[in-house]
């Protein structure tokens, strides 16, 4: 059985989202409750699978687990795109006059923002993840509180619905990544039929003029479509960053070649994983 390590309890979207990835395989979840120990698990037991989120159409990337990624010397397998439909909860014996504060995960909250907006005397509370703030409010028995949670989570913690998709656009996707210690890609590879179309690297320039613009024509010359381009600072270097690039190909050789031809024009270029594109899944 193939153990899983997530960022949040059951009922969490990192819980659905590893069911999505690893449908009709048998797993098993390691509960982190946060994305360091996500990769503490895995250093810990170099066959654990981490899940994490990257990136939300609403609220944008996760930037922080972008440089865990990086300094963990994980290689990314696979990718996998949830739609995030939230629920506002409460407790079973409760109601809309009784609320006075919401609790759920950071990234979930600035997906309901103008939910919450119409709601301006609730007071926000970020919690750890979204089913665990529902979990917490029911076993304590926090009155007055409500979560924001997927409809699952509300039904696994027994937790009343006062509204479905509060999310502020229909369109609310999030991009989990799927991770493993570089010594198990192959392995796991080997048993998985995913055709490799997508990549993820990260790298530095140089202070010069154009070196980015070099780097994107020589893409594009090799027919690589950039899907992601995110800079992050280099913390103790000011005003120089780190690029986290994505691309998608559909000629392995041909990204091969562009690799080769922009590594000489980059610093400290590392892949950090070839894997095949996920498609959004509602
Ligand atoms: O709190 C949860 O349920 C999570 O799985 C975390 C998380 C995130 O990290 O972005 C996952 C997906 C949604 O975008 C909201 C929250």
């Amino acid at each position: 059985m193939k153990k899983i390590a997530i960022q949040g309890t059951l009922g969490s979207y990192h819980d659905i989202a590893a069911h999505k990835y690893f449908e009709g395989e048998e797993i098993e979840l390691i509960c982190c409750a946060s994305f360091e120990d996500v990769f503490a698990a895995i250093k810990k037991d170099s066959k654990t699978i981490g899940m994490l989120a990257i990136e939300n159409t609403i609220a944008g990337s996760l930037l922080h687990n972008n440089e865990l990624l990086r300094q963990s010397g994980t290689q990314i397998i696979g990718e996998y795109k949830l739609r995030i439909s939230h629920s506002f909860v409460c407790l079973p014996e409760e109601d809309w006059d009784d609320i006075t504060e919401v609790n759920s995960h950071p990234i979930a909250l600035m997906q309901c923002r103008e939910f919450l907006g119409q709601h301006p005397k609730i007071k926000v509370v970020e919690g750890e993840d979204t089913a665990l703030s529902a979990e917490i409010i029911k076993t304590g028995n926090l009155k007055g509180h409500a979560a924001i949670c997927s409809k699952a989570a509300a039904e696994r913690y027994g937790m009343k619905i006062l509204q479905e998709g509060i999310e502020t656009n229909k369109h609310n996707f999030t991009r989990f990544l799927v991770v493993a210690d570089p010594w198990q890609v192959d392995e796991l590879n080997r048993h998985r039929s995913k055709e490799v179309n997508k990549a993820s690297m990260v790298f530095t320039l140089p202070h010069t003029e154009g070196s980015l613009s070099q780097v994107l024509s020589i893409l594009s010359f090799y027919n690589i479509n950039l899907t992601k381009i995110q800079s992050l600072p280099i913390i103790g270097r000011e005003w120089e960053y780190q690029f986290y690039v994505d691309i998608v190909f559909d000629n392995v050789l041909r990204y091969k070649q562009s690799i080769a031809a922009i590594a000489p024009l980059t610093k400290e270029l590392k892949i950090l994983g070839e894997y095949e594109d996920g498609k959004s899944n509602i």
